[in-house]
């Protein structure tokens, strides 16, 4: 088990979101087996383990300055990280949504393509930016939204994840990056 205090995420913690993922074959595509970690956000006390995990990985409260996340997802965990650690969460949204864009990115991911968008004044120049995501799979999410930090003069200092597809290598496009999966498969 995962201790709160050093935040050693060891097998203990690996297992134990092992432990909340169901996979459903053939969603949201034909040979597509995904990943669903809504049983996880479901269990209190395995969520807030989890996120005292990140919180410690990534230098405590104090760390970063700012959490992003990405829709829809990534929204959920990146508001639990905010609040514990006292501090604001921007979020990363699908083409359409934000009523004040600045950025927008076009990305493939493992089932087709999307767009993100990030808001005007989304940060102050040189804040350092958490990016909170459930999984990475191919890293286009990933790299389309680091991109986006990066235009709206965000600093990022970590890309997190609860669940890494290793075999389909996103960590490769994310050079220079602190990548920290709390699972790998
Ligand atoms: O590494 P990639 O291949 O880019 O895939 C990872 C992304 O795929 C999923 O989101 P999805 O686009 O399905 O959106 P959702 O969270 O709104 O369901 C997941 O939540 C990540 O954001
Ligand atoms: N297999 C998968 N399961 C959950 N989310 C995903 N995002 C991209 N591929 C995914």
């Amino acid at each position: 088990m995962t201790d709160e205090l050093t935040g050693d995420s060891g097998p203990g913690v690996a297992a134990l979101v092992a432990s909340r993922v169901v996979d459903v074959p053939d969603f949201p595509k034909p040979g597509i087996l995904f990943k669903d970690l809504t049983p996880l956000f479901a269990d209190g006390p395995v969520f807030r383990q989890v996120i005292d995990v990140i919180i410690a990985h990534h230098g405590g409260r104090g760390g970063f300055d700012v959490v992003v996340g990405v829709e829809a997802r990534g929204f959920v965990i990146a508001a639990a990280l905010a609040y514990a650690s006292g501090v604001g969460v921007v979020p990363v949204r699908k083409a359409g949504k934000l009523p004040r864009v600045a950025h927008s990115a076009t990305y493939d991911l493992e089932y087709g393509t999307a767009t993100l968008e990030i808001s005007e004044g989304a940060f102050t120049p040189g804040q350092r930016v958490l990016v909170v995501d459930d999984v990475l799979a191919t890293g286009g999410t990933a790299e389309a939204t680091l991109d986006l930090v990066a235009r709206a003069g965000g600093v990022v200092c970590g890309f997190t994840v609860l669940m890494e597809l290793a075999f389909l290598a996103g960590r490769d496009r994310l050079p220079g990056c602190d990548v920290h999966a709390l699972m790998t498969v």
